[in-house]
């Protein structure tokens, strides 16, 4: 699938953000080897520490259905520069995808710049560091 098919399909998703805190809707695409796309949007909360990230909305909708392999994530907001993944994201991206694995980060303006995985969190905590 096309990049541009996948940031459509994350915009899409944008808009079932529920944002009534923070007012800033993203969006996912999580692409499946298998050729299936879960989206997610961010979903917040009145305690704030319970809102969820658009990304992780996607990978554990996509992981809990029984995909564990994947291609590329498409992630798009209204944002100044192609919306960057926050921390807490990285690091479940880094459990659960390939280090080289697409991340393609989008903004309505129309920026994209491609980044993977293991550039967007190296010398992440891994399960090994607890053997
Ligand atoms: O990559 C990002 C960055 C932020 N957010 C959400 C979390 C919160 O709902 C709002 C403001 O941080 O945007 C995402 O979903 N993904
Ligand atoms: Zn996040």
């Amino acid at each position: 699938m096309e990049d541009k098919k996948l940031i459509a399909l994350a915009k899409g998703a944008m808009q079932m953000a529920y944002v009534p805190y923070s007012h800033y809707q993203v969006g996912a695409a999580l692409l499946t080897k298998s050729g299936k796309v879960f989206t997610g949007c961010n979903i917040e909360n009145a305690a704030y520490s319970v809102c969820n990230c658009a990304e992780r909305t996607a990978i554990f909708k996509a992981f809990s259905e029984g995909e564990h392999e994947y291609d590329a994530m498409a992630v798009i907001a209204d944002s100044r520069r192609p919306v960057p993944p926050c921390g807490a994201c990285r690091q479940v991206l880094s459990e659960l995808c390939p280090g080289s694995m697409r991340i393609i980060l989008a903004n309505i303006k129309g920026d994209v710049e491609v980044t993977t995985v293991a550039q967007l969190l190296p010398g992440a905590f891994v399960s090994e560091d607890m053997q």
